[in-house]
């Protein structure tokens, strides 16, 4: 059920709303593949907080109208990257290109062509959630008329139009997910980047949330995803980046990077060294009831 209404709710975004993500992707059908710039091009990128090196030399080629998922252990640096990609830390060193656009030369045009759900996001807390969408659509330069309609549909898409006028800083956790989505797939962005999307948000809404990406994708948009959950990655991501204390440890299809390996899970686990690690078999005084 849940499905049918994800794909019933998917069913009613206009098509001319992801009428430039399916130019891109013409685009890579006329001219060929090799000719269309990746949605993401990461060259040497370098971060460093006082003495910690948070990202260390990452090189990233994704391609466009892809489901990518950027995966790695706490503390691997995928937020960091993710952010230095998106143009809101900059670089210590390195290159970032979106949809052939230079991120920290031409911010302007790469920003136009992004939409962003980062971690910890902030909104305007005394904003209802119809409020928050009409101000993103106006700050992204899309007409009144354009905004109230796609506003409206995406509301009613992720189940909030019930909660349209109520004030964000009255939202659930899952309903502030959905409400930033919203706000970062209004102008249509032809490559989304989302940190932990499925946090805190229930079965229901996940799927709901699943339908609307699949949906994107299927249009020749790309999205950009991080999470620790291996099944989510291996059952959405047709392509995979492992990251590990601050490298890239393998990047490609995800059926090359899971290789022979039973599943992502597994592969994951040897590719970030933790296969063998000492999961709990030194507290010996841990159980319960001895003092
Ligand atoms: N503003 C900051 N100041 C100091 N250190 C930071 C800062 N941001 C990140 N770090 C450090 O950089 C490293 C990478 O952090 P980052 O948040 O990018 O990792 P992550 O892969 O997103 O982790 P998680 O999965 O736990 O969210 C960590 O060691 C973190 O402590």
């Amino acid at each position: 059920m849940p499905d049918q209404a994800a794909h019933q709710a998917t069913e009613a975004l206009s098509t001319s709303e992801v009428s430039a993500a399916s130019e891109v992707s013409e685009v890579s059908a006329v001219g060929g593949a090799s000719q269309a710039p990746p949605a993401v091009l990461v060259q040497d990128l370098w971060k460093r907080f006082g003495d910690q090196v948070a990202v260390s030399g990452v090189d990233l080629t994704l391609p466009a109208g892809r489901f990518i998922g950027l995966v790695g252990p706490n503390g691997a640096g995928k937020t960091t990257t993710l952010s230095m990609v998106t143009g809101l830390l900059r670089p210590d060193k390195g290159r970032v290109e979106v949809a052939g656009h230079d991120v920290w030369r031409d911010p302007v045009e790469a920003k136009s062509r992004i939409g962003v759900l980062p971690e910890g996001l902030r909104l305007f807390e005394r904003l209802s959630g119809r409020e928050l969408l009409a101000y993103n659509g106006r700050l992204r330069g899309l007409p009144g008329g354009e905004v109230d309609k796609r506003a409206a549909q995406l509301l009613d898409v992720l189940d909030l139009a019930g909660a349209q006028h109520k004030l964000v800083v009255d939202y659930s956790t899952g309903m502030r997910k959905k409400i930033g989505l919203a706000a970062a797939l209004l102008h249509n962005p032809e490559v989304l980047f989302l940190d932990e999307p499925f946090e805190g948000v229930d079965p229901v809404s996940a799927q709901t949330i699943r339908g609307v990406l699949e949906r994107y994708t299927s249009s020749g948009a790309t999205v950009v995803f991080s999470s620790h959950v291996m099944e989510l990655v291996e059952s959405l991501c047709d392509w995979v980046a492992v990251m590990a204390a601050g490298r890239i440890r393998a990047q490609g299809p995800l059926a090359e990077v899971r290789g022979d390996a039973p599943s992502l899970q597994q592969a994951f686990l040897e590719l970030v060294g933790a296969n063998g690690r000492d999961a709990g078999q030194s507290l010996d005084w841990l159980g319960g009831g001895a003092r």
